[in-house]
């Protein structure tokens, strides 16, 4: 088991509107047996914190947090929350875990968490971040998407979206609702739920870390982007108003791009518009470096850069960008002169 001194605890967070099915996910996904050694912590507004008492029955180590909303009042709470957990499983007052559930209130933003989990001195050598999955109603999802932004950027960011409550709805609704869904973020993997299906452990397990996964998610990624750039460009009309101003779009670059100029030119667009960035995530081919190398951020914040074994394919830099109100030429026109690429002409569509 890992998880103890030096192994650094994967923290998935677990996020969706209100009602839309987290718990009932995550007591699902616990019954699994390669799940057992994880850890919960949820986060419910006001006092009564009645999930807790749910999934306690399932897992003894669930901390609940009790004040606000995790992602913006309390993120001492979460640290503190986070270190009091850790510190007793290193004492052996709990068993070891190895991965790390966080439940979030249905109205967080799930980038302040992130950006806690990173930048907190106290937890960034302990704990990395994992798949967030986020939980989308199949009956009141479009509507939920429609009226609040929280729902629009707990879908944006997610690596995993669960459409739950498929019994309830008809296929053409979900099917156009995952349509939805996959015009906001084309990068996510897409999961139907009922209360009877099992969770797969996929939902989990498999994150841009993990060595053997690594591979399969970020040819995922790509393989989803180059089906929705086919979309956007060809003759497809998609109505992007109605997701707000988000949208998802790709930067690529047929040369090898400098790293220290790369990490500058992302370094000054995330400080200017960090708030509207709510993803990143690609492969980059850095001069002299001949393995690819995965980068991905969630808003301010980047996680550490990961190296693939090998090209999936046979295009190089590839980096999907998942933006609110924020013009893809700009950033594409900045992207090049930074790295001193040759600008591109816009495929006639
Ligand atoms: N029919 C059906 N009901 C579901 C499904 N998933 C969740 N529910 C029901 O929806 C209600 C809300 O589910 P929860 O799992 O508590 O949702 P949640 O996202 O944790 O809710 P909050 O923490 O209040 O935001 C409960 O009554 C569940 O039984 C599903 O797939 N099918």
């Amino acid at each position: 088991m890992s998880g103890g001194w030096g192994e650094p605890v994967t923290v998935n967070l677990l996020t969706g509107f209100l009602g839309s099915g987290k718990t009932s996910l995550l007591k699902r996904l616990l019954s699994l047996p390669s799940l057992t050694d994880t850890a919960v912590l949820i986060n419910e507004f006001g006092e009564v914190g009645l999930d807790h008492l749910l999934v306690e029955e399932v897992d003894e180590e669930v901390v609940l947090l009790k004040s606000g909303c995790v992602c913006c009042t309390i993120r001492g709470d979460l640290r503190d929350a986070i270190g009091g957990l850790m510190g007793k499983m290193r004492r052996g007052e709990v068993p070891a875990f190895s991965r790390l559930v966080i439940e979030t209130t249905g109205l967080a933003d799930p980038a302040p968490i992130v950006a806690t989990l990173q930048a907190e001195p106290s937890l960034r050598h302990h704990v990395r971040l994992g798949n967030v999955v986020t939980v989308v109603d199949a009956v009141d999802g479009l509507h939920n998407l429609d009226g609040f932004p929280e729902a629009l950027r707990q879908a944006a960011v997610a690596d995993r979206i669960v459409v739950s409550k498929t019994d309830l709805a008809a296929t053409d609704a979900i099917d156009a609702l995952e349509r939805r869904l996959h015009e906001l973020n084309p990068t996510a993997l897409f999961h139907r739920s009922d209360m009877e299906s099992a969770a797969p452990e996929l939902l989990l397990l498999q994150d841009v870390h993990d060595l053997e996964g690594r591979s399969a998610e970020v040819r995922r990624w790509l393989a989803a982007e180059t089906s929705h750039a086919v979309a956007e460009h060809g003759h497809h009309h998609v109505d992007r108003s109605r997701h707000g101003e988000i949208r998802a779009f790709c930067l690529t670059a047929d040369e090898p791009v400098d790293w220290a100029a790369f990490g500058l030119w992302l370094t000054m667009l995330l400080n200017r518009h960090g708030s509207e960035i709510l993803r990143v995530k690609g492969l980059l081919d850095i001069a002299g470096v001949e393995r690819p190398v995965v980068v991905q951020g969630v808003q301010h914040t980047v996680h550490r850069p990961e190296h693939l074994e090998r090209w999936p394919d046979e295009a190089r830099t590839r980096l999907v960008v998942i933006a609110r109100n924020l013009e893809p030429a700009l950033v594409e026109r900045s992207f090049r002169a930074f790295l001193g690429l040759t600008a591109r002409v816009a495929a006639p569509a």
